[in-house]
């Protein structure tokens, strides 16, 4: 069934584990993700982005949506991801979505939280549930100032202030990953203390990563392989995400990689057969990356599997 992500959280947290949140843009993308938390017992949240709503059109992708929760039976999450106002939120909010991100952390602190509030009064109304962003998503070199890292990643005394007067049900915390394949210059490293500190003054509280991606070296030399040029690029290392799911984060959003993943498939296949001119014959593979990626991330870096 279509769910909020509340009961989903309260067992991800009790018993530490993470939901995963993954952004669909098309079929294929979907079935892929759909067909790995079936095979897996895991919940899921399906989360679309603005840039999403643009490529296939809201309709297109609300009844996809509809359509994995029939086909599956699965509890199923409709997030929307980074809503930027709150029309956009009550829109999706009126069109059936479950849940709402309303991300408000490029205003000031104070902005945030009266934007914030808005949105969760109207969600809580409809009985749909609302994360919020505190914090710049960025990733800072080593050698960075502490009093810069302080002005970029979440401050805990903020995050507790900000959720009391709010109501919101999760927070989206920066902690230095952020958005793409392309996320740290030097060496990879979150703020783990910082992320301790954040989760003992909001015990119990949903916490949620992005910029998740872990950006897998053999999906980046599979893209350059056949054609891609990527280079340099990482993500998180897995264990650094299986740690933060530890000390309170319950959601955690990946779309890179399934990116990378989906790409290398077609290029590979695209290379393979120059004579083929079926879509269907890309882009089967394609899918199949995405479920085999996604149930991969579900049961070694989430820990979501069976827990339905
Ligand atoms: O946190 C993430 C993804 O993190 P990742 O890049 O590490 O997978 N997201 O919220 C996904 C953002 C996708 O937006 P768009 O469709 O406009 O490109
Ligand atoms: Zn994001």
């Amino acid at each position: 069934p279509l769910v909020t992500s509340k009961e989903l959280f309260t067992k991800a947290y009790a018993n530490k584990y993470a939901v995963g949140a993954f952004n669909v843009n098309n079929m294929e993308i979907i079935q892929g993700i759909v067909s790995a938390a079936k095979t897996e017992n895991a919940p899921l949240i399906l989360q679309v982005s603005a840039g999403a709503r643009k490529y296939a059109s809201p309709i297109y992708l609300r009844k996809l949506v509809e359509a994995a929760v029939e086909d599956s039976n699965l509890p199923i999450v409709l997030h929307l991801d980074h809503g930027e106002s709150f029309d956009i939120c009550k829109q999706c909010i009126d069109d059936g979505f479950t849940s709402v991100m309303i991300d408000a952390s490029h205003h000031s602190f104070e902005e945030n939280i009266s934007i914030t509030k808005k949105v969760v009064e109207y969600a809580h109304s409809k009985g749909v549930v609302v994360e919020a962003e505190l914090g710049r998503l960025a990733g800072v070199e080593d050698d960075v100032q502490v009093s810069e890292k302080d002005a970029i990643y979440t401050n805990p005394e903020q995050a507790a202030e900000f959720v009391q007067k709010t109501g919101v049900d999760s927070l989206a915390i920066a902690i230095g990953t952020s958005h793409g394949a392309y996320k740290f210059k030097g060496e990879p490293n979150l703020d783990f203390e910082r992320l301790q500190e954040i989760a003992k003054l909001l015990p119990n509280f949903p916490l949620v990563l992005h910029g998740a991606s872990t950006v897998l070296p053999e999906f980046l030399e599979l893209c350059n392989q056949y054609g891609g040029d990527i280079p340099g690029a990482q993500g998180v290392p897995e264990e650094m995400i299986r740690k933060a799911t530890q000390f309170g984060v319950c959601k955690v959003n990946i779309d890179t990689d399934l990116r990378l993943a989906m790409t290398a498939a077609v290029r590979k296949e695209l290379f393979a057969d120059p004579k083929n001119f079926d879509p269907r014959k890309y882009l089967a593979p394609a899918r199949t990356a995405i479920e085999e990626m996604v149930r991969h991330k579900i049961v070694n870096v989430l820990g979501s599997d069976n827990r339905i």
